[in-house]
């Protein structure tokens, strides 16, 4: 075969199969005494979130069979697993973005392998820029609902053949964002010492690596879009496509800009040290919802 034929068949033969994962979840399993429950996922300069977790296990992503590496400041790129709150956890300590150059099926597949781990329940994070005016740096958006930009333009992670072993052909999205969880979150985070500066909102993903322009961010806020990011859209698409229950939230690290006459420009550095603020409060907040979810939602699913 040549040209283009051969060109898309070697695309198609680098895709995940159901068997390629299932050999990346046994190379961990086979190293890990235990099956992990829930999954966490570290937002940018919130890596410090798996350092919560006691006996901790880690793997670099470069060790792990099939796995991308992580390239952005900030994404350590490995993967710890360990106790938090008493229950056995997963940390992804770097995620994978599309403006890295990875198809969005690859850069959701360490979700793929979780479920394979035995996890049942997602916990993303992501720092966003925040778009509704009554945010302010620091404060936490626990995600209600997003809108899949990218998916508009015909990119999602689901795309392609459907593997019915993780999941439906369609799956429904209208209640990605578990809303019984979101309700105990917003609960704890106001016992946390985030009170009043907890909310909820509309996250959107855009492709990046730029962060956006004045008439880009104006349009989205006509949207109905309260914060924005570069990740989460595409994990919690797949995670729900294959039956996890999610809560997803933002840190708000910097205001979107939507004046002409404002000439501060949003910044990676402003993200991670925002994050960093943040960690101790974080890792209380997660390991609360952690507990939460053992005490009164896995036992449900057992
Ligand atoms: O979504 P996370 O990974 O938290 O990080 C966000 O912050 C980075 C930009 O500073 C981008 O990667 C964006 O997606
Ligand atoms: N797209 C986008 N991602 C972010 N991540 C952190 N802040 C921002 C932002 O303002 N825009």
């Amino acid at each position: 075969m040549t040209g283009r034929g051969s060109v898309n068949k070697k695309r198609r033969k680098k895709r995940y199969t159901y068997e390629s994962l299932t050999e990346t979840a046994q190379y961990l399993l086979d190293r890990v005494p235990y099956q992990p429950r829930i999954g966490i996922i570290c937002g940018s300069g919130m890596g410090a979130l798996a350092e919560a977790l006691s006996e901790p296990l880690i793997f670099p992503y470069e060790k792990i069979p099939n796995f991308p590496v992580s390239t952005v400041e900030g994404h350590v790129g490995q993967l710890v697993f360990g106790y938090l709150s008493g229950v056995p956890v997963v940390c992804m300590q770097g995620r994978f973005h599309y403006y890295e150059g990875y198809p969005l099926w690859k850069c959701a597949m360490p979700v793929r392998v979780m479920k394979l781990l035995g996890v049942t329940h997602l916990i993303a994070s992501n720092a966003a820029g925040g778009l509704n005016k009554t945010y302010k740096v620091g404060d936490v958006m626990l995600v209600k609902d997003h809108i899949n930009m990218m998916g508009f333009a015909g990119n999602n992670p689901l795309q392609g053949p459907n593997d019915d072993r993780f999941g439906p052909r369609f799956p429904p999205m209208n209640t990605a964002y578990d809303k019984f969880l979101t309700q105990k979150a917003k609960q704890v985070a106001v016992e946390e010492d985030l009170g009043g500066m907890v909310h909820e909102g509309v996250y959107t993903c855009l492709g990046g690596p730029n962060f956006e322009t004045v008439a880009e961010l104006k349009m989205l806020g006509m949207l109905g879009v309260d914060a924005v990011g570069m990740s989460t859209v595409h994990e919690v698409i797949t995670a729900r496509h294959c039956g996890m229950t999610v809560l997803a939230f933002s840190l708000i690290t910097n205001m979107c800009i939507t004046d002409y006459n404002c000439y501060d420009e949003a910044n990676h550095e402003e993200v991670m040290d925002v994050g960093k603020m943040r960690q101790d409060v974080l890792k209380r907040f997660v390991a609360r919802i952690v507990d939460f979810i053992a005490k009164e939602m896995l036992t449900k699913d057992d």
